[in-house]
């Protein structure tokens, strides 16, 4: 088969996108941190996200996908990381007692550590997600390599972070607003809740699925 570049290129925009959009882990994550501590925790995580990416999009460009066909237990012990750590986030929103969303008069130290903390759950969450290795794994095997030019795999790949950023940025943009937090503080503990349970349950089933 002879694919033009430029469907190629819309190939992996495309896939790229739904890949993105589609709701997991990253996004559960995201509606916990924002709903629980604010707009600034929650555009932290979506930086973490996209930084996770980052490394996603730097292994595969190195050419180290392989690994992961050669070493099985590397996805393995991925999945179980990152099937524990979804667990840990979920109960730890289950069990969350924390009050008003954002928290307006929180110290600057405390602040700090909360975007801190977001960014950290951000990247974790995204980097163990053994779903998204696959992602860029069959990505670059399939679609990008091995005719298209260095520059141009270096373009996907910082569009790809892009777009994880981009629409987790507006995804924290719309939660946060402040229509919105007030039909969410109505509803505070089911909401994070009902965000806890679904981090649980992303995890049980990752460690799980095959
Ligand atoms: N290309 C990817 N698989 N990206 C990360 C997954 C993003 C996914 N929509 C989530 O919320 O978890």
């Amino acid at each position: 088969m002879n694919f033009s570049i430029e469907t190629n290129l819309l190939a992996v925009a495309g896939i790229t996108l739904l890949a993105v959009i589609s709701p997991g882990p990253d996004f559960a994550v995201i509606l916990r941190n924002a709903l629980r501590s604010g707009r600034g925790p929650g555009l932290a995580t979506a930086l973490g996200i996209a930084c996770g990416v980052v490394v996603h999009v730097t292994y595969t460009l190195l050419g180290l996908g392989w690994l992961v066909a050669r070493y099985a237990w590397l996805l393995t012990a991925i999945r179980y990381a990152g099937a524990a750590y979804l667990v840990w986030l979920g109960c730890s929103a289950l069990l969350s007692r924390r009050e008003a969303s954002g928290r307006p008069q929180a110290p600057a130290a405390d602040a700090r550590a909360d975007l801190r903390q977001a960014f950290g759950n951000g990247f974790l969450c995204n980097i163990l997600n053994p779903k998204t290795v696959l992602f860029f794994i069959a990505l670059f095997t399939q679609v990008v390599a091995p005719g298209t030019p260095l520059a141009a795999q270096v373009g996907i790949g910082a569009y790809i972070v892009m777009a994880h950023l981009a629409w987790f940025a507006f995804v924290v943009l719309v939660l946060t607003n402040p229509a919105a937090l007030r039909v969410f503080n109505n509803w505070r503990r089911a909401v994070e809740r009902g965000v806890g349970g679904c981090l649980v349950a992303l995890g049980v089933t990752l460690a799980i699925d095959n």
